[in-house]
């Protein structure tokens, strides 16, 4: 397919060559130009025997039957020359104005049947760039309801109340009470923002109007502030209603003041858009969700009292939310009796409510894959290592010696989070590759931390460089294998330093500030002395030093659980928590025989 500029530049070249080939036409079926004062001195001659006259243009032949073509300046006296010339003479009228429209118009239509040919769209797009039609999605298979948003109560609890609005408008308006119109929701992606909005109209029964922020950013200038008025009129139309723009920062942005000339289209369109907002009458009842996950980026016009002046923060769900969330969308297939979501949920930190219908659909395939009647655990399971870290490689060529030193590596892990205090709980250790991995230690932590400390976060760092150590105790070995884990390490030794306030030579300062809020982009706050960026360095070498130190020495001490540990693996690829349960409360037990 092609878009509509590489179209608008085929009909243009099209059209070009098009009036080329009819002037080479018209060139070689026109008979040789004479000058008129040429053509004067050849009818005194007596050469012209016949002459044909359309308007201005002449053409004839000569007394050798040669035809010569000529442009008469002044066509008045030119008749009673010729006739003194005895030159038979034939006549057209010059074209009138109405074959000159039919012609133009013949012109249009043929350009117009190109575009259609070309891009498959309606040929009254050409002349109409603006009209696009905003169509309501009311049918019922598409409802949502609150129903159908999890784990987000206050959000919707909060949102009730438009609900309530757009039912008993009427009321409302008689009483004259202060009427909301705008509601912004924000917050990270997959949240369920746009799920929300849609529960509102489907719980008011009225049309919903989706729009993305995106779809006014037009290439001709002045379009977006028009769509945005068609938008508006559509829905007053349609009162009581609802308008959802998603992503709106990409209209809602900051204004320049208009000294930026690619800014100015979006501009004109966020002004139509302010004025659209101000200008309803009491008797409309049209509501205006926007959502983004960029709030710091807005104009803040935006925001004013009868604008977004409700803003809703969505946030990532928390362990309980995930379940309810969960449970949502497990209502659609069979799940096996067995199925325990407070398990699954705490195995998927960090999802968002996109990421867990994903992950429900994925587990649904896996189970339809093996023919089975119900989704179960393992399906679960299979499907978030799956979304997590890519397939399994199972059959990939790995040599031995590769295995042996992973089975350390993640042992090493492994048995650091088991033999450490305050660690979040193993749950799996494996040695099958996957995506680019070859091997991974997961851990769960039992709830949602919302807060760490200094302990937690040490033992964190001990646990990641676990692996590298094992490896150099064993092979006495240094490998690439261990750089992720390394980065993350020395990621929380930083944060620790710079941003936690726990380093007792920094002190409880902050050296660096989370700028984006919902980005997780972090940047310095300001310029550092290049004396405190030597000292936070020094600090974090001092942390993870001593960490690898105190690993090192706990790993030494127990040498022979890291062998087994590592045997085991090695045999059954795959460790779960109550088997590793089940090696340790061996090694103990022959320990003491
Ligand atoms: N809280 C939730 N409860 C149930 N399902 C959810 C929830 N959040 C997200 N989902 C699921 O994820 C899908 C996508 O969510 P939605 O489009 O509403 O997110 P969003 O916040 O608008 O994301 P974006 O900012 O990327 O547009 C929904 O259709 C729904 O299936
Ligand atoms: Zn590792």
């Amino acid at each position: 397919m092609i878009n509509r500029v590489q179209a608008a530049l085929l009909l243009v070249c099209l059209t070009l060559l098009g009036l080329l080939s009819y002037n080479a036409w018209l060139l070689a079926t026109t008979p040789p130009e004479v000058t008129y004062s040429e053509f004067i001195a050849n009818l005194q001659k007596g050469k012209i025997t016949s002459v044909h006259l359309r308007g201005a243009e002449i053409t004839g032949e000569y007394d050798s039957g040669e035809p010569f073509s000529s442009y008469c300046p002044d066509p008045s006296g030119l008749v009673r020359q010729l006739l003194d010339n005895n030159v038979a003479i034939t006549a057209d009228a010059p074209p009138t104005l109405f074959a000159k429209i039919v012609h133009m118009m013949f012109a249009l239509f043929t350009m117009a049947a190109l575009w259609t040919l070309l891009t498959k769209r309606s040929p009254r797009e050409l002349f109409k760039v603006k009209e696009k039609g905003f169509q309501a999605t009311t049918s019922q298979a598409d409802r949502k309801t609150f129903g159908d948003v999890a784990g987000i109560d206050e959000v919707a609890e909060e949102l009730r109340e438009i609900v309530d609005f757009l039912k008993h408008h009427e009321t409302y308006n008689l009483l004259g009470g202060h009427i909301p119109r705008g509601v912004l929701l924000q917050g990270p992606p997959g949240t369920g923002k746009t799920l929300l909005a849609k529960a509102i109209a489907g719980e008011a029964s009225v049309p919903f109007y989706h729009i993305g922020g995106s779809d006014f950013v037009e290439m001709f200038a002045g379009v977006g502030a028009l769509r945005v008025r068609e938008l508006f009129s559509t829905a007053k139309k349609n009162s009581p209603c609802i308008v959802f723009i998603d992503e709106i920062d990409a209209i809602g942005g900051r204004r320049s003041g208009g000294q930026n000339g690619s800014h100015e289209e979006r501009e004109q369109t966020l002004n139509a858009l302010l004025v659209e907002m101000d200008g309803f009458a009491s008797n409309e009842t049209v509501i205006v969700i926007a959502a983004t996950n960029r709030p710091d980026i807005l104009d803040p016009a935006l925001l004013r009292p009868g604008r977004f002046d409700r803003q809703l923060t969505v946030s990532l769900p928390s362990l309980r939310g995930r379940v309810k969330i969960l449970e949502v969308h497990t209502r659609q297939i069979t799940v096996s009796e067995t199925l325990n979501l407070t398990v699954i949920a705490q195995g998927i930190p960090g999802f968002n409510g996109a990421d867990i219908a994903n992950l429900v659909n994925e587990a649904a395939l896996t189970a339809a894959r093996k023919k089975k009647q119900a989704v179960g655990m393992d399906d679960f399971e299979e499907a978030k290592d799956k979304i997590i870290m890519g397939l399994e490689r199972k059959n990939s060529a790995i040599n031995e010696q590769e295995r042996r030193i992973t089975a350390y590596h993640e042992s090493g892990h492994a048995l650091v989070a088991w033999l450490l205090p305050e660690t979040d709980s193993l749950h799996k250790i494996t040695i099958i590759p996957r995506g680019i991995a070859l091997g991974l230690t997961q851990q769960l932590p039992l709830e949602d931390r919302y807060t760490y400390s200094l302990k937690y976060l040490m033992n964190k760092i001990k646990v990641l460089l676990g692996g590298r150590i094992a490896e150099k105790l064993v092979f006495n070995h240094l490998s690439t294998g261990a750089a992720n884990d390394l980065g993350a390490a020395t990621d929380i030794a930083l944060r620790l330093v710079s941003e936690w306030g726990m380093s007792s030579i920094l002190g409880p300062a902050v050296y660096r500030r989370k700028q984006h809020q919902f980005l997780g982009d972090n940047s310095v706050t300001g310029p550092l002395s290049e004396a405190t960026c030597r000292e936070i360095e020094l600090e974090v070498r001092r942390i993870i030093n001593e960490c690898y130190a105190e690993t090192e020495e706990l790993l030494r001490s127990h040498n022979r659980l890291l062998h087994d540990l590592a045997e085991v693996l090695l045999i059954n690829e795959t460790i779960d928590a109550e088997e590793m349960e089940i090696i340790m409360e061996c090694r103990n037990r022959t320990e003491k025989e």
